[in-house]
């Protein structure tokens, strides 16, 4: 269970290394006193007092960790812990020990397609869950997709950072320009009403990625992305994708589509045929 504690996280947990930061604060490695058990301890400093430029909105905090107690999913990265004092609040996580699905690329240069597959139903089946309790990432790229462990043969992945997810109220048209610019959909670029449909995009331009270790919209600038957005401007590179299949290329074609209403569901990519074949 998840109880808010008064008590210093080192209390109960013993601070290990830094694994990262970024803007959402720090994550370091720790280990749980009372059963040796390691997890990952995300540190958010939350503003003393509003408008100040450091650190996070405590509330945007606070959703992300209401957001994150609601859910259970095996895809889903697990809140296991929640430390919340005057000036920062302390999320302790399940520890990915493989690191960021972005590293995993790099390191590979690109994926066959049956790897490609292997990351992406479970990237679908974690996505499926969220949009089926209305709930949107809104920041789904794989600096955000963690590997359990990375040298097996099939690694299993959890989607995490829920800082920028949001619970889709009917109606409730939310607008929101945040998010990295060589994954967010044509409709954030334009201010127009976000939805679960925003998070499918994002998933064409993994799926790209993963399959050719190129991202499919990146230009020189931020500027010149958005805009290469904005145009839906992309190719299959000869260069990269001369031997990858129809399928898969029809799987990104429908998932990059600027109506967002046009694009598939998550339970549309999981019975696509690239995903599911008969
Ligand atoms: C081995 C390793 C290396 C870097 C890590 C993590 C694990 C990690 C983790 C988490 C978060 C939110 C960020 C993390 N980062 C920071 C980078 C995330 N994009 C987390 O929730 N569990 C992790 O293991």
């Amino acid at each position: 269970a998840v109880a808010l504690r008064a008590r210093s996280v080192e209390e109960l947990y013993e601070l290990l290394e830094t694994l990262g930061s970024g803007h959402f604060g720090v994550v370091k490695r720790c280990r749980e006193r009372s059963t040796g058990t390691f997890y990952a301890a995300k540190f958010v400093k939350t503003r003393r007092c509003r408008g100040s430029r450091r650190g996070l909105e405590r509330v945007q905090v606070e959703r992300e960790v209401a957001i994150l107690r609601d859910l259970q999913h095996p895809n889903i990265m697990r809140l296991h812990d929640l430390f919340a004092c005057r000036a920062e609040m302390v999320l302790v996580l399940e520890l990915m020990r493989g690191g960021e699905l972005f590293d995993f690329i790099a390191e590979k240069e690109m994926l066959s397609e049956e790897e490609a597959i292997e990351f992406l139903e479970q990237i679908l089946h974690g996505v499926q869950y969220l949009h089926g309790r209305s709930i949107a990432h809104f920041d789904l790229k794989p600096e955000n997709i963690m590997l359990q462990e990375k040298d097996v043969p099939k690694p299993q992945i959890k989607i995490i950072d829920f800082g920028l997810a949001q619970k889709l109220e009917d109606g409730v048209t939310f607008k929101s320009l945040c998010g990295t610019p060589q994954y967010i959909a044509p409709e954030v670029i334009n201010y127009e009403p976000l939805s679960s449909a925003t998070d499918m995009w994002s998933i064409g331009v993994i799926t790209y990625i993963l399959l050719s270790g190129f991202s499919p919209f990146q230009g020189e600038t931020d500027a010149e992305t958005l805009s290469n957005v904005l145009e839906g401007a992309y190719e299959f590179e000869e260069h990269y994708f001369s031997d990858t299949s129809e399928m898969a290329k029809d799987f990104i074609r429908q998932l990059l589509v600027k109506e967002p209403q046009e694009r598939m569901t998550a339970s549309e990519c999981l019975v696509h045929p690239w995903i599911k074949p008969l």
